[in-house]
């Protein structure tokens, strides 16, 4: 669907290169909501300015549905563009214009018919729950709202790709969320593939199936929300996920746990069924030892349960061993936590 290979991108300014991108591929398939995250200036909006091709690359390839872009003529590269919306952290909307006339520029610039103009955005403006607002303005909106136009511009000419540059960076908890679900729906009803930038791991982990960790113009980890959640392998990627599961160990209860000798810890991690199985309960029949819960917590990835737990087990050294043998038997992640 969307597809990068190799992708490099040096800016030149006042005599000086700034490589943003530096061998960056990636592949976006069809139905995908595909998450691309990193700190400021990692490069992302590089990168989604390169799909839709308001930026081209110094190096490598973009395809997108299989269309080399770089080969294009301006008036192919104008079609194939028609497949690609794109909504903005501050929406971009004509402050002049009414909410019904800024949903429908991109049909006026197609030269569309009224009566196709009328029925489309009527339609949009039912689908983004904007039907009483068709004759306001952008100033007379919220910023749910003016995202909300952005998106229903965005889908005005049926693209196929819904492009998303910190579309909720500017919006309050509450608002990002009932966006993240409008964005939801239309991966689902209309089956728009979707690729979201941002530096909020809560985006990553309430609506994308795949995500990608940038950092300095590289991609540093990338795979399904579940795996990299559930095993983030770099630092950073490591650092993202603790924002939103906390799973590390406050220093203040690691100083108590120093004076306690023959005691363990350890990390357990559950995903899906196994984080409703009665372990703990099985360990401490089946084993003379005692088990403490310093920490436990569940987060829902995907419609998947992933928890976190950190476990301090007290016994004989061979005793404990085998109850961890014992968790991992039960399709549970064991992890010994130096204290
Ligand atoms: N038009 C440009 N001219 C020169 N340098 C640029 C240009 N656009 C981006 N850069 C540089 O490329 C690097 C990556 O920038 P980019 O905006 O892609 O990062 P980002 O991850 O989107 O950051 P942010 O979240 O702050 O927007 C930065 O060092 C930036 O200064």
């Amino acid at each position: 669907m969307i597809e990068l290979r190799d992708i490099y991108k040096t800016f030149e300014r006042k005599g000086q290169s700034i490589e943003a991108l530096r061998g960056v591929s990636l592949h976006v398939d069809k139905g995908d909501i595909y998450g691309v995250i990193g700190y400021s200036g990692a490069g992302k909006s590089t990168l989604i300015r390169l799909v839709n091709y308001l930026e081209r690359p110094t190096g490598g390839e973009v395809l997108v549905e299989g269309e080399p872009l770089a080969e294009y003529n301006p008036a192919q590269l104008r079609a194939a563009k028609k497949k690609i919306g794109m909504i903005f952290q501050h929406f971009n909307l004509l402050e002049s214009k009414t909410v019904f006339d800024n949903i429908a520029i991109p049909l006026v610039l197609l030269k569309r018919s009224k009566k196709e103009i009328q029925d489309r955005v009527t339609e949009l403006l039912k689908f983004t729950g904007l039907e009483d607002k068709a004759k306001s303005y952008p100033k007379e909106l919220s910023g749910g709202q003016k995202q909300r136009v952005g998106i229903a511009r965005a889908l005005a000419t049926n693209p196929s790709i819904l492009l998303c540059d910190e579309a909720t960076s500017a919006l309050d908890p509450q608002t990002t969320k009932s966006i993240l679900e409008l964005l939801k729906k239309i991966n689902k009803e209309y089956n728009i593939t979707i690729m979201i930038i941002t530096h909020e791991m809560a985006v990553i982990q309430q609506i994308c199936n795949k995500v990608a960790v940038m950092e300095q113009g590289e991609i540093i980890e990338q795979g399904k929300v579940l795996d990299v959640f559930g095993s983030p392998h770099h630092p950073t990627t490591q650092s993202f996920v603790q924002t939103v599961i906390h799973n590390s160990v406050p220093q203040s209860v690691l100083n108590t746990l120093k004076a306690e000798p023959g005691r363990r810890l350890f990390r357990l991690k559950f995903v899906g069924g196994t984080a409703s199985e009665p372990i703990i309960n099985s360990l401490i029949r089946r084993f003379e030892i005692n088990a403490n819960i310093l920490f436990a917590n569940m987060t829902e990835i995907q419609q998947t349960t992933l928890g976190t737990m950190i476990l301090q087990l007290n016994g004989e050294h061979t005793v404990i061993d085998q109850a961890a043998a014992f968790i991992v038997s039960q399709g549970v992640e064991i992890q010994e936590v130096e204290v």
